[in-house]
């Protein structure tokens, strides 16, 4: 999906205004995104539609299951910064307005092929299952299914013009998965209801008090506080981080976060000396010893 960066420009680019604390690389290039990462282990995943304050189509979603995937692969990476470029020429600023309502057909979103799709589910387990830090900046706007992106981010820091808020039952959508469930449990059954019911509008304070964010930032001081967030979660040992990550899933997401869980265990089990001899023993063709691994308390 993303082309070979060497073919492109490699200047870094200005997502976010403020002053770059950090050095990116640019990461590849796609149409509807921009992934840049860098030598500290940090990467940075941008929507770049600004002119329609960063709204998701098929594709969009395409270029960001393939840049978080990638990033997944890459084992020097630990924190991902998820934004949206701005401003757009008008001033405007969003995070992500949701699904691009032009393309938007009887049965979906429709892709190039007139595909009717709703692929940002794919990307929301994407996000979620990620083993390592996710940190939403929200700078403008988060509604609708850029409202759901966002949550399911670990962090959001906000700049001080976020707004927060779902559209769905006004432009005949809803999302009844991560989007109503899980907000309900990070801002409660009534607030998540008078969200999706009412259709209101929250600022960054709102959004701080009702437990949906996590700090508020200045607008040209968002980028860098969130490489701040991220320079200290680096600090940490990522096997406690992704497994920590995925026990918090784990106590949402039905059997879908217990397999997470499940597979940080294995993964863990296979570094040791008794996996190694279940393994060793079946490809030497003998009985397995695991008299030396004990049935520890
Ligand atoms: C986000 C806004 C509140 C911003 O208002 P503002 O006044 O600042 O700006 P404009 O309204 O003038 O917008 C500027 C420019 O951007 C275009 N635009 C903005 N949002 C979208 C969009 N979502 N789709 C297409 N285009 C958009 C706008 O038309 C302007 O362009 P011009 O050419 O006309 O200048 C405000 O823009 C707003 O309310 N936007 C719509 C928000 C919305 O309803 N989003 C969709 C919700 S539904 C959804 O996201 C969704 C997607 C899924 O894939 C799902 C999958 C599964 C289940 C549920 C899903 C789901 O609910």
């Amino acid at each position: 999906m993303a082309m070979d960066s060497n073919r492109f420009d490699r200047r870094p680019r200005q997502v976010l205004p403020g002053k770059p604390t950090i050095e990116w690389e640019p990461w590849g290039e796609y149409q509807d995104v921009l992934l840049d990462r860098s030598s500290e282990g940090i990467a940075r995943v941008a929507i770049d539609r600004p002119t329609k304050r960063n709204a998701f189509r098929p594709r969009t979603v395409m270029e960001l299951c393939d840049a978080f995937t990638r990033i997944r692969d890459d084992q020097r990476l630990g924190v991902v910064l998820f934004t949206g470029v701005g401003p757009a020429d008008d001033g405007g600023y969003a995070f992500c307005a949701g699904g691009d309502q032009s393309v938007r057909g009887d049965g979906g979103y429709l892709d190039e092929e007139g595909l009717p799709r709703l692929n940002v589910l794919d990307l929301q387990r994407i996000i979620r299952s990620l083993p390592k830090v996710v940190i939403a900046l929200v700078a403008g706007y988060a509604i609708g299914g850029g409202q759901v992106l966002h949550l399911l981010c670990d962090l959001s820091l906000a700049a001080e013009n976020a707004v927060f808020g779902q559209t769905g039952p006004k432009v005949g959508s809803f999302d009844g998965g991560f989007g109503a469930g899980y907000l309900a449990r990070v801002v409660g059954q009534r607030k998540a209801r008078e969200i999706w019911f009412l259709c209101r509008q929250y600022g960054a304070e709102e959004a701080l008090k009702m437990g949906l964010i996590n700090e508020i930032v200045p607008l040209d001081g968002l980028e860098a506080e969130g490489v701040r967030w991220a320079r200290e979660v680096l600090q940490h040992s990522p096997t406690a981080i992704r497994c920590l990550k995925a026990a918090f899933n784990a106590e949402t997401d039905g059997l879908a976060g217990l397999q997470e869980l499940a597979g940080q265990a294995t993964h863990l089990f296979y570094r040791t000396d008794e996996a190694q001899e279940g393994r060793n023993a079946f490809l030497q063709k003998r009985r397995p010893d695991f008299s030396g691994s004990g049935w520890l308390p």
